[in-house]
């Protein structure tokens, strides 16, 4: 997580939409229950996936990492009547935990839960989407772009989440493990393309904004 005074970050909680019932139980039961809870988008996060649902007027969503479904069900509340999210996640011992909580939100008809590897899966999708949701393995983050691109529709956008990655992005006596490699060469990809609009906010983790001119 990037530095950010405690009191700070409450006061920015206290106004902003609050957290539904269902995605405090899923972020208490993730903590709780799941290894590496900081991967859960959290709050702050997840009101903003939603929010760019509503101002694009969000029908087709797709998520890359689904983990226990916080941005999923996030992302879900935020589509239009008629709207669909797919999402996929290799981790098939977390899908009972995850299926519960999209069940509980009553969202679940909205979403389609894929699980195996996105690298497999994106290709057999069938749509255009509105709206692409970057977070798994970091060190795919590249090819994801590749293949999800020709997927999203003009002025589509596509969010790559965790691209600050601790800060390691900036530091030049950061030891270049794999996935920081693969964080910086999305980075600079997404940088150099002429085909997209593209800014780097510091939410939590970092989030890469990308729109499809
Ligand atoms: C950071 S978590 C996702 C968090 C989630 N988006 C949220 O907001 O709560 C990353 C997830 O990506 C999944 N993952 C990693 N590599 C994958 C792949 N090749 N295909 C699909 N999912 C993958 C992991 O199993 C993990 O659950």
């Amino acid at each position: 997580m990037l530095e950010m005074d405690a009191e700070l970050e409450q006061y920015i909680l206290a106004h902003s939409e609050p957290e539904s019932e269902v995605l405090a139980e899923l972020s208490r039961a993730t903590h709780l229950h799941v290894l590496r809870p900081r991967m859960l988008s959290g709050n702050l996060q997840g009101q903003f996936l939603k929010m760019i649902c509503r101002m694009i007027g969000a029908r087709r969503v797709l998520e890359i990492g689904t983990y226990t479904g916080y941005a999923a069900i996030s992302m879900a509340a935020g589509l239009e009547e008629g709207g669909v999210l797919h999402t996929i996640d290799v981790n098939d011992e977390l899908e009972d935990f995850t299926r519960c909580y999209m069940e509980k939100s009553g969202l679940q008809e909205r979403i389609v839960f894929h699980v195996g590897d996105a690298c497999e899966i994106i290709p057999t999708l069938n749509e255009v989407f509105d709206l692409v949701f970057i977070d798994a393995d970091k060190r795919e983050y590249s090819e994801y772009y590749r293949l999800v691109f020709d997927k999203v529709r003009s002025g589509g956008m596509i969010v790559a989440d965790d691209v600050l990655w601790d800060g390691k992005v900036a530091d030049p006596q950061v030891k270049l493990d794999a996935q920081t490699k693969g964080i910086l060469d999305f980075n600079e990809m997404v940088q150099a393309d002429s085909r997209v609009e593209n800014i780097l906010l510091p939410i939590r983790h970092g989030l890469m904004v990308i729109r499809k001119v």
